[in-house]
């Protein structure tokens, strides 16, 4: 197998980022073809003889983050503000991602939030910062805790706070099987760590919100 180097290196704040090579297309549809043939089918029959290509193609979906640098994502800031000093929430984005144990969806929703100090971010940008993270394999902390410590990194403000609420699928389609368990993680950074009263607000703010898991 030969390997090629990325075109664009795997990035992202924290050590397990860097840029790494990864083999040539050919050999992820081999992959594909011999998972096939593990599971007991035939690739070369009708139905899926496009298979490979297409897992491949799924897969550059699910796991584009590794090519997005979140860094560059926040880069573009607002200070024209009035002086907004209280605190901003993205609730209910719905949360996509893979678990790298199993490599099953991790399907969910997200809440963001912040306490500026002068600058804010395009609220958009706080929805693509949970994708680029989202789109790599993961467990549930690591995730919270990128998503947060890339905006307390990049935007400096007085707080942050990420809260996850993800079904595994890894739980609900085998091993224990136990549908309609939801893991709940959140990352708590300056502000919201420190007063209680904000903390208390932010998680009022977010609760009873909607259901985002289907
Ligand atoms: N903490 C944490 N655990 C996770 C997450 N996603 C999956 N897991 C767990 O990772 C563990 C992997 O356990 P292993 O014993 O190595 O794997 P396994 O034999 O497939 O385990 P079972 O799922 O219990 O069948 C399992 O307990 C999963 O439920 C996550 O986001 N966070
Ligand atoms: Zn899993």
């Amino acid at each position: 197998m030969s390997d090629v180097l990325l075109s664009e290196p795997i990035v992202g704040l924290g050590p397990s980022h860097a840029p790494r090579k990864r083999p040539t297309r050919e050999a992820a549809e081999a992959a594909v073809r011999t998972l096939i043939e593990w599971a007991g089918d035939d690739p070369d029959r009708e139905g899926l003889v496009g298979t490979p290509d297409r897992v491949v193609r799924a897969y550059e979906e699910f796991f584009e983050g590794y090519r997005i640098d979140p860094v560059d994502l926040l880069g573009r800031t607002f200070e024209e503000t009035q002086n907004y000093g209280d605190m901003v929430v993205l609730r209910d984005v719905r949360l996509e991602s893979h678990c790298e144990h199993h490599i099953v969806p991790i399907i969910g929703r997200a809440h963001v939030a912040y306490l500026p100090s002068g600058r804010v971010v395009g609220i958009s940008k706080l929805a693509r910062l949970i994708e680029v993270y989202g789109k790599r394999l993961q467990i549930q902390e690591t995730l919270t805790a990128q998503i947060a410590d890339a905006l307390d990194e990049v935007l400096k403000p007085k707080g942050v706070a990420v809260v996850i609420e993800a079904a595994h699928m890894c739980m609900t389609t085998r091993g224990i099987r136990k549908p309609g368990v939801t893991m709940v993680t959140r990352r708590l950074i300056g502000a919201f760590e420190t007063d209680t009263e904000l903390r208390r607000d932010f998680l009022g703010s977010i609760s009873g919100s909607r259901e985002a898991f289907g």
